[in-house]
């Protein structure tokens, strides 16, 4: 199989540690830089816990110019995560991006750069293969449900609410739901913000506790009836088959693809 050159951007972070392992252990991806914004100069095993021989660079453009990698792994913050694909797209480099809380314009903005230059690229919101299928599951309750609530948690570092996964799942769930808004027409919100947020009426409540990882509820109302469907991730590791999945596929694609539910089949 032919060799991945892979560069991590936020290889110290809770997904960048379990990104690098994952490069690392599998056969045909080869880490061949990592973007840090301390330690730049250094070799990433210099760095505690690591043991790879990547160069670590503060500077993207830097990094791109001499590790010459296919595909740019980013998991940082939304500004951050933001220019990096900005710039792997203007260089060539195919970003696989997990990074949260990018807008539509944002999206949008990104998915035309990737097609004028006919460039694979994945944004993901979520990598589990679990939370796929939640919100495939839920988009097929959607169109016998219409009154839904999305709650969902997770730890209390995250900067981003809702989560990535949560604006994914209303996507979803609006293009088989005509817009509504739900509960009593006269309702009144006492403390601000306690329906939660609003999207085409779909109520989304962001919950964040030390202790939890990443989870997710859709709950959807009927006459006398409720559905339920959740997913738990439980650790990190359960990102990585979506993360190795991506870095497959994105070699093989000429435009960029939102969400792993478009090329789970
Ligand atoms: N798609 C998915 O399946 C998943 C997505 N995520 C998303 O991934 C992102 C990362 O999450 P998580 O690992 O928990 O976050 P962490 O805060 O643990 O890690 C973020 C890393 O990014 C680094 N970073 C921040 N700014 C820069 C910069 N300017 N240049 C280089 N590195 C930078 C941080 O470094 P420093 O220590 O210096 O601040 C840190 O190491 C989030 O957006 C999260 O929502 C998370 C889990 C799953
Ligand atoms: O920040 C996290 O942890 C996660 N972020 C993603 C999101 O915003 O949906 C994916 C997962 O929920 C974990």
């Amino acid at each position: 199989m032919e060799q991945i050159k892979i560069v991590i951007a936020g290889p110290r972070g809770r997904m960048g540690k379990e990104a690098v392992a994952l490069v690392e252990n599998t056969e045909h991806f080869t880490l061949v830089g990592v973007i840090d914004r301390i330690n730049n100069g250094k070799v990433l095993h210099e760095v505690e816990g690591f043991t790879s021989n990547a160069p670590i660079y503060s500077d993207i453009l830097m990094c791109f110019q001499e590790t010459k990698p296919d595909v740019l792994i980013d998991l940082t913050t939304p500004e951050t995560g933001k220019f990096h694909t900005e710039i792997a797209i203007t260089h060539g480099v195919r970003p696989v991006v997990g990074t949260t809380g990018f807008t539509k314009e944002e999206l949008d903005r990104l998915s035309a750069m990737a097609q004028e230059r006919q460039l694979g690229a994945i944004i993901a919101p979520n990598f589990a293969v679990g939370a796929v299928l939640m919100m495939k599951f839920s988009q097929m309750a959607a169109k016998y449900f219409q009154d839904i609530e999305i709650i969902e948690l997770h730890h209390d570092q995250k900067l981003d609410a809702p989560s990535g996964t949560a604006v994914k799942t209303a996507e979803l769930l609006s293009t088989v739901r005509d817009a509504k808004k739900q509960g009593h027409p006269d309702e009144k919100e006492t403390i601000a913000g306690a329906r939660g947020a609003d999207y085409d009426g779909i109520r989304i409540h962001s919950v964040r506790l030390p202790g939890l990882i990443a989870h997710q509820e859709v709950m959807f109302g009927g006459n006398g009836q409720m559905l339920s469907i959740r997913h738990d991730s439980f650790n990190r590791t359960s990102f990585m088959s979506g993360v190795k999945l991506s870095v497959e596929t994105v070699m093989k694609l000429d435009l960029l693809v939102y969400g792993l539910e478009n090329i789970i089949e």
